[in-house]
């Protein structure tokens, strides 16, 4: 039997853009002679389609567009994912489509309601197993997170009888080290059952959310024979064979080429996070405040990769507290980058707007307050041409400041997406020395990777004057944000107990910052978004018992 497994890029809420890229890639197929074409979990909606299951009028147009897909490919058998609605309950279900009508609906059992996912909000889960026989083939259907359970897989399945291949439609999105994890799973599942395994990921970014693609095809001695393009769409065929006691995959394309590394990977997740956002809402253009320091470079060079360098905008809004290298820095990035760069100079604004606000008799034109000002003086620039010129603003601030705050509200926060937000600032370096070696020129000019981090906001600031260096802050964030351990587990971890309290106390008190904050792309398995829910009011802390 030969399948085809239709990994794409549909877009929440576009129904009848999914169904018509699922139209052309079914014909695809079957111009390839494919038996069987399936496409990722809720294809026809997109994925996560949150609260918009909670509109009738959602569901029976996701019925409609079912259906419409089925009238208009009527040869061969397809497999696609959409929200069923029986009597008012919504199901997260995968339609069987035969002779140009829906044959069969298998519904999702297993509903992850952890992490970024919240399908018990508004799923049920389905209790009923799915077998459909084609070409010779015993098949059954599971969709993403029913793989994962293995044990209950087992029970769910045995009475249905020996079966030759597992379909998984899977909307699963990408974190550092996710495909392996696939893999293994997919590898436990063929042995379990010894049957080969198809499994069709869904590809693009959704507000946070990067879905890699990576389909695969294993067979039943769980080995992995082909998996799909890396961040890209792909139409994956393979023929799946019963010969006696095993089943075989035999791939009709050459193996796309994986990702070359964990850095690889992000940078490709950073690109197609900001492409998709930026299209997906409406966005050619992007602007960003070109400062000279890293986190803007980057930003800059991940925004050129994605949407070319003639559709983004840096800005250079120099002060006093500038230096020099600073602005010929910037400079040098925009000229790297082959980018516009415009200059405003702040000073014209700043010494009158100080002055206005010495009304207040307590206005201090040397504190932080008039710090922040300068900071919030560039985020008015930039939201002021982005209403001009229509170009989405994109914010620098990497993990790490957002962890702890170091960032001005309305300042550098304000903009529209937050490209780096889940990108610790150890790793923005290595990126930056990775994205120059990857153009095999220098995109990031060496001084802006190796000059100590300063916001200059005031004569000779330094990111060290306020922050534990970097090496140590990421640690302690790494342990306290993405694994939620306690003061004193870090502290046993060998980190000093006077920097552990600090900067626990500053992610504490900043969650208010974070709520204000842009979206901006997932690369971790805890990012500040959907998987980190703590509330703004709150007087719980961790501490280190002293004796
Ligand atoms: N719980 C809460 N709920 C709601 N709002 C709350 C709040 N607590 C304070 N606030 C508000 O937030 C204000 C304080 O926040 P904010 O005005 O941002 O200012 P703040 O956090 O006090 O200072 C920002 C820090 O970030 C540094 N910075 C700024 C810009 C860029 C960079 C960089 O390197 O990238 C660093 C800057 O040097 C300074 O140390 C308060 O005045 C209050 O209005
Ligand atoms: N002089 C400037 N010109 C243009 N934009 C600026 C300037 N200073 C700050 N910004 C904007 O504000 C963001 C925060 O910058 P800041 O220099 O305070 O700290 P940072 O987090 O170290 O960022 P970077 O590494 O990009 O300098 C910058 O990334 C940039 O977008
Ligand atoms: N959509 C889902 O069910 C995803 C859950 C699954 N464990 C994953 O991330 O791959």
């Amino acid at each position: 039997m030969r399948i085809a497994l239709g990994q794409f890029n549909a877009v929440v809420g576009d129904l009848s853009g999914n169904i018509e890229k699922m139209k052309s890639m079914w014909a695809g197929a079957v111009e390839a002679g494919a038996d069987l074409v399936i496409f990722p979990e809720l294809a026809v909606c997109g994925y996560p389609p949150e609260d918009l299951v909670y509109k009738r009028q959602f569901l029976d147009d996701n019925r409609t567009a079912v259906e419409t897909l089925a009238a208009a490919c009527p040869a061969k058998t397809i497999v696609v994912g959409f929200v069923e609605s029986v009597n008012g309950t919504a199901f997260n279900a995968a339609a069987v489509i035969q002779d140009g009508r829906i044959a069969e609906t298998y519904q999702k059992r297993e509903l992850p309601n952890y992490g970024v996912f919240d399908e018990r909000r508004y799923f049920r889960p389905g209790n009923r197993p799915v077998l459909v026989e084609l070409a010779g083939l015993n098949i059954v259907l599971t969709i993403c997170e029913d793989l994962w359970e293995i044990e209950w897989l087992k029970r769910f399945y045995t009475e249905s009888g020996p079966f030759d291949l597992l379909l998984n439609i899977s909307a699963s999105p990408f974190h550092m080290g996710k495909f392996d994890e696939r893999g293994r799973i997919i590898t436990r599942c063929s042995k379990a059952f010894n049957c080969a395994v198809a499994y069709c990921n869904l590809v693009g970014c959704q507000d946070e959310l990067v879905f890699d693609g990576q389909s695969i095809l294993a067979d039943s001695s769980g080995h992995i024979v082909t998996r799909a393009r890396a961040f890209e769409e792909d139409l994956l065929i393979a023929d799946v064979t019963r010969a006696e006691e095993n089943v075989t995959v035999a791939s009709t394309q050459p193996n796309a080429a994986p990702p070359e590394g964990p850095l690889d990977e992000i940078y490709h997740a950073l690109v197609l996070g900001t492409r998709d956002y930026a299209r997906k809402n409406g966005f050619k253009k992007v602007l960003l405040g070109l400062s000279g320091g890293i986190d803007s470079a980057v930003t800059a060079a991940v925004a050129v990769a994605a949407l070319g360098a003639e559709n983004v905008l840096g800005i250079t809004m120099p002060s006093r507290f500038n230096s020099p290298e600073t602005i010929a820095d910037a400079k040098k990035v925009a000229d790297n980058l082959g980018i516009e760069l415009l200059t405003i100079p702040i000073e014209p604004i700043l010494t009158p707007f100080s002055k206005s606000l010495g009304a207040d008799p307590r206005w201090d034109d040397k504190g932080i307050a008039y710090e922040n000002l300068q900071s919030r003086i560039r985020g008015t620039i930039l939201m002021s041409l982005s209403n001009q010129i229509g170009a989405l603003v994109l914010t620098t601030g990497n993990k790490s400041e957002t962890s702890v705050g170091y960032s001005t509200l309305y300042g550098d926060t304000a903009g529209g997406f937050a490209v780096i937000k889940d990108v610790l600032k150890t790793m923005v370096y290595r990126l930056a020395t990775y994205m120059n070696a990857k153009a095999g020129r220098e995109l990031i000019p060496s001084d802006v990777i190796t000059r100590p981090p300063s916001a200059e906001l005031r004569p000779d600031q330094k990111d060290a004057d306020s922050l534990p260096d970097y090496d140590l802050l990421d640690e302690i964030i790494k342990g306290y944000v993405e694994k939620d351990l306690s003061a004193r587990e870090l502290v046993a971890s060998g980190l000093p107990a006077k920097d552990v309290e600090r900067v626990i106390r500053l992610i504490d008190q900043n969650e208010y910052k974070r709520r204000q904050s842009p979206p901006g792309v997932r690369i971790t398995p805890k990012a500040f978004g959907k998987d980190r829910r703590l509330p703004i009011t709150n007087r719980y802390t961790t501490t280190i018992p002293r004796p």
